[in-house]
C-alpha cells in the first residue's frame, strides 16, 4: 500500500517522503480538487481530501497539504491566498512590502488531510520565524525569506526543514498518529 500524496507541488512531495521513509511509501498523484473558498486551511484540506479520496477510485489513502505564510504586520496576508500571490506578485515583491514594516515576524502553516474509507483526519503544524531578504538554494516557495533560527528555510536540507518546519511537525503529528491507528 501506498499514501496518495494529492499535490502539484513536488517540494511537499520530498518533505513527506524523507519524513515518512520508513512508515508507508509516498505517491505522487495530480489531482485538481477543489479549493473551497475559506480562512481556514483546515477546511480548504479536509475538503480537498475528501473529495480527491472519492474521485480517485481505490482504497489507497490520500494526503492533501494546504499551507500558507501569515505576516503578523499585514494582518496575516497573504494566508490562504499565499500560492495566489506567489504566482501573480511573487516572493521578492511580498519581501519588498514586509520590508517596510518594523515588525517582521511571520508564522508558516499547514493542515495535513488524510482520507481514507474510515474517514478523515487533519493534522496542523506552524512555525515563526522572521522574514529577510532571500537568501538559499534550496527548499521552495517562500522558504528563501523566512528565517528561523540565523537560517533562511532554503538554506537548510531537507531533514534540517523537517525538523523545525511547520510541515514537520504535522507530518509528525500525522505519523504518530498513523502508525498507533487500529487496524
Ligand atoms: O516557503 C515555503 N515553505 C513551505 O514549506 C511551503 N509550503 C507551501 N508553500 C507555499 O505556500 C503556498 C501554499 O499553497 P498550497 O498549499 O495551495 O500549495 P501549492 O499550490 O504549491 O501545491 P498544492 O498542494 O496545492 O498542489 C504556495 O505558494 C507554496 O509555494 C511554502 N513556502
Ligand atoms: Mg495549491
Amino acid at each position: 500500500m501506498a499514501i496518495r500524496f494529492v499535490t502539484g507541488n513536488e517540494g511537499k512531495v520530498r518533505e513527506a517522503r524523507d519524513y515518512l521513509a520508513d512508515l508507508e511509501p509516498v505517491e505522487q498523484v495530480e489531482y485538481d480538487y477543489t479549493e473551497v473558498q475559506s480562512d481556514s486551511l483546515t477546511e480548504i484540506a479536509a475538503h480537498g481530501a475528501r473529495e480527491a479520496f472519492e474521485e480517485l477510485g481505490s482504497d489507497d489513502p490520500v494526503l492533501v497539504d494546504d499551507a500558507g505564510l501569515f505576516v503578523d504586520a499585514l494582518e496575516g496576508f497573504p494566508g490562504p491566498y499565499s500560492a495566489y500571490v506567489e504566482d501573480t506578485v511573487g516572493v521578492e515583491r511580498l519581501w519588498r512590502l514586509a520590508s517596510e514594516e518594523e515588525n517582521r515576524r511571520a508564522r508558516f502553516r499547514t493542515v495535513l488531510a488524510y482520507a481514507d474509507e474510515t474517514g478523515t483526519e487533519t493534522f496542523a503544524g506552524s512555525v515563526a520565524g522572521t522574514l529577510v531578504a532571500p537568501r538559499g538554494e534550496g527548499g521552495f516557495g517562500y522558504d528563501p525569506i523566512f528565517e528561523y533560527n540565523g537560517q533562511t528555510m532554503a538554506e537548510m536540507s531537507t531533514e534540517e526543514k523537517n525538523a523545525i518546519s511547520h510541515r514537520g511537525r504535522a507530518l509528525a503529528e500525522f505519523a504518530e498518529w498513523y502508525a498507533g491507528r487500529d487496524e
